[in-house]
């Protein structure tokens, strides 16, 4: 199955000149979204994770279903401010300005083997600064996956760990 016929192309989205690539209709389609996980599985199965940690907010619709496949917990990384208890952050730069991603200090054990999971790889600033704030609280960051990468932007240089992208846009 061509995955890439469930992803819906919408242009200047969220701003002029941007083609946004919308993964609604891949998760509304079951057989695709099907398809999707089992790929992702066996991808990410190969690493044997004891951890799957989903970036919010498409991350956590691919990180979750992951991780129950496999068999693993689930964390979250979120944006600032979003998270209960104590929590550990870290700022990233971006083209202007800087955001920052915030963990919850007791989600992992030290040493677990960790796959950080989005739905999508642009420039590599959100997954680049989860696997640095992963390893903030201990993680043995394993891995990094998505659903869809843009290959002209390169983002995968900003990140240390193998990637694994079910598709990829080169323009
Ligand atoms: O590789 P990057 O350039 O860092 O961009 C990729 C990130 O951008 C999107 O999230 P967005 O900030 O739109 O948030 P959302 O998931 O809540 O929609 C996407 O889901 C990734 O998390
Ligand atoms: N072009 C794009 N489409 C969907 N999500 C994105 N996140 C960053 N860039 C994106």
């Amino acid at each position: 199955m061509d995955l890439k016929d469930h992803i819906r192309e919408i242009s200047d989205f969220p701003k002029p000149g941007i083609l946004f690539y919308d993964i609604s209709t891949l998760l509304a389609h079951a057989d695709a979204w099907q398809v999707t996980m089992g790929r992702m599985a066996k991808a990410a199965r190969a690493y044997q994770p004891d951890v799957i940690a989903g970036i919010e907010s498409r991350g956590f619709l691919v990180a979750a279903p992951l991780a129950l496949k496999l068999g693993c917990g689930f964390i979250m990384v979120r944006k600032r401010g979003k998270l209960p208890g104590g929590t550990v952050k870290h700022t990233y730069q971006l083209e202007y300005g800087e955001d920052t991603v915030e963990i919850q200090d007791n989600a992992i054990e030290p040493g677990q083997r960790v796959i950080v999971v989005d739905d999508l790889l642009a420039t590599g600033g959100t997954f680049g600064a989860s696997v640095e704030l992963l390893r903030k609280v201990g993680a043995e960051v394993c891995a990094a996956a998505c659903i869809i990468e843009l290959g002209f932007l390169k983002g995968r240089d900003k990140i240390d760990v193998p990637v694994h992208a079910l598709m990829t846009y080169d323009q």
